[in-house]
């Protein structure tokens, strides 16, 4: 058995699994939530037997830091296994979302790589401070193995400069590196080459258009296995309309909220990063919680959601157009995998253009990969559950293992 942590930390919480390289299997997994809450802290804790459902434990209370997350972290395996006194992780890997133009690979974590994605925090704002944060909590906890950086931007690596470029002044662009880098890289390049696999078709041959739809979300255009394009820019702030974020906008939009209502700088990242999106729109940032209201009648919330699918569809064709053919589309990440509603919004009507739903399929619920096309579709469209923390974990193994 050869065992490796993966740490997925978010701004208030973190995600974690014991992955079992060898044979690609989970053998336990996490979630502490709401941490630095005065109340609602919470930590699930589940233990995976080779088969069946696993075996969860759940344990409610206050939970104050990162640090402390970790401590019920070890708690739980104390309590309820594997035991890490039996089966020690060879290493830890981190999901880190920003490695900007520093890292393109899986990266062994030093005191300098530390100080270097704490300084890309403010192309991330929201996610590399927590990344770090799980980082230094983590290196307390496993001190004696090496601990490794996946970074969400490594994939996007291969984005040609007309994809990854914005249209302003080039020095300007060059002195403070503003340009394009792409996020959610992990989980497109599992997802893609997964979809590759469903299909039985070598992943060199595809064009694909994968979309991660989550609490962040982004597209991206998949040929032959390389990125070509994506919706993320230089922070997961731009492209798709997310959760809490606003995506694309017009950015004469902040000189006017500035100039005429005198919005500061920190005030507009406030208003973007985390009061836009789904739940400026409805004060919902859920999408369950969107559906909910829709069907109780309110408008606003429709509004929200018919926003949210058209930006999608928008992506879509504009990628189909940057591909020049699309083989398929896949849905991935909370929302994709999870809601047949929002595949249906977003993909209805394309029959013009050789991309056929059909119905039955796509209300099938199911953790496994899956076609929800018609047969007589042109582009085969599929979902396919993603597993950042799987890859995170064969890309550590690989650094460590040499
Ligand atoms: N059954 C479901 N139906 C609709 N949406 C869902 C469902 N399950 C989860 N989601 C959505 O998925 C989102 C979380 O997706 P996830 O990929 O876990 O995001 P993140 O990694 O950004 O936290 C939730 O905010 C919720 O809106
Ligand atoms: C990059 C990003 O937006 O990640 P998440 O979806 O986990 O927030
Ligand atoms: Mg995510």
């Amino acid at each position: 058995m050869t065992p490796i942590l993966v740490v997925n930390s978010g701004s208030s919480s973190f995600k974690y699994q014991l992955i079992d390289v060898e044979d690609s299997r989970t053998l336990a997994s996490g979630l502490v939530e709401r941490i630095g809450a005065a109340e609602g802290g919470r930590a699930k804790h589940s233990v995976h037997a080779a088969s069946g459902d696993p075996d969860t434990t759940v344990l409610e209370r206050a939970i104050a830091d990162h640090t402390a997350g970790f401590q019920v972290m070890l708690d739980a395996f104390a309590a309820h296994g594997p035991s890490l006194d039996e089966h020690p992780p060879v290493a830890v890997g981190h999901r880190v979302v920003q490695g900007g133009a520093r890292f393109f690979e899986p990266t062994v974590i030093t005191d300098l790589v530390r100080i270097n994605i704490d300084e890309l925090s403010a192309l991330a704002p929201l996610h590399n401070p927590a990344n770090l944060a799980g980082i230094v909590a983590a290196q307390q906890a496993f001190a004696d193995v090496p601990h490794v950086a996946i970074f969400d931007t490594a994939f996007h690596q291969t984005l040609p400069p007309a994809a990854y470029t914005y249209a302003i002044d080039a020095e300007v662009a060059e002195k403070h590196r503003v340009r394009r880098y792409g996020f959610h890289g992990t989980s497109h390049r599992f997802v893609s080459r997964a979809a590759a696999e469903f299909l039985g078709r070598p992943v060199a041959d595809l064009k694909q258009i994968v979309l991660h739809l989550g609490n962040g979300a982004s597209a991206c255009a998949v040929d032959g296995g390389r990125s070509v394009e994506t919706s993320m820019g230089m922070t997961p702030l731009e492209g798709l309309v997310m959760g809490t974020r606003s995506g694309d906008i017009d950015p004469a939009v902040l000189l006017h909220l500035s100039r005429r209502a005198g919005y500061s700088i920190d005030e507009l990242d406030a208003l973007l990063n985390s009061r836009s999106g789904i739940l400026g729109l409805s004060g919902h940032g859920d999408m369950r919680d969107l559906h909910a209201a829709i069907d109780a009648g309110d408008e606003r919330s429709q509004v929200a959601f018919d926003v949210w699918a058209h930006r999608i569809r928008g992506y879509v064709g504009a990628y189909a157009a940057q591909l020049g053919r699309v083989d398929a589309i896949v849905f991935t990440a909370g929302v994709g995998e999870n809601d047949d509603r929002a595949r249906a919004a977003v993909l209805g009507g394309l029959e013009g253009f050789g991309v056929v739903l059909d119905a039955e399929r796509n209300a099938v619920r199911s953790r496994d990969a899956r076609r929800i096309s018609a047969d007589d579709s042109r582009v085969e469209v599929l979902v396919v559950p993603t597993n950042e923390e799987l890859e995170i974990a064969r890309q550590a193994y690989e650094v460590v293992s040499g």
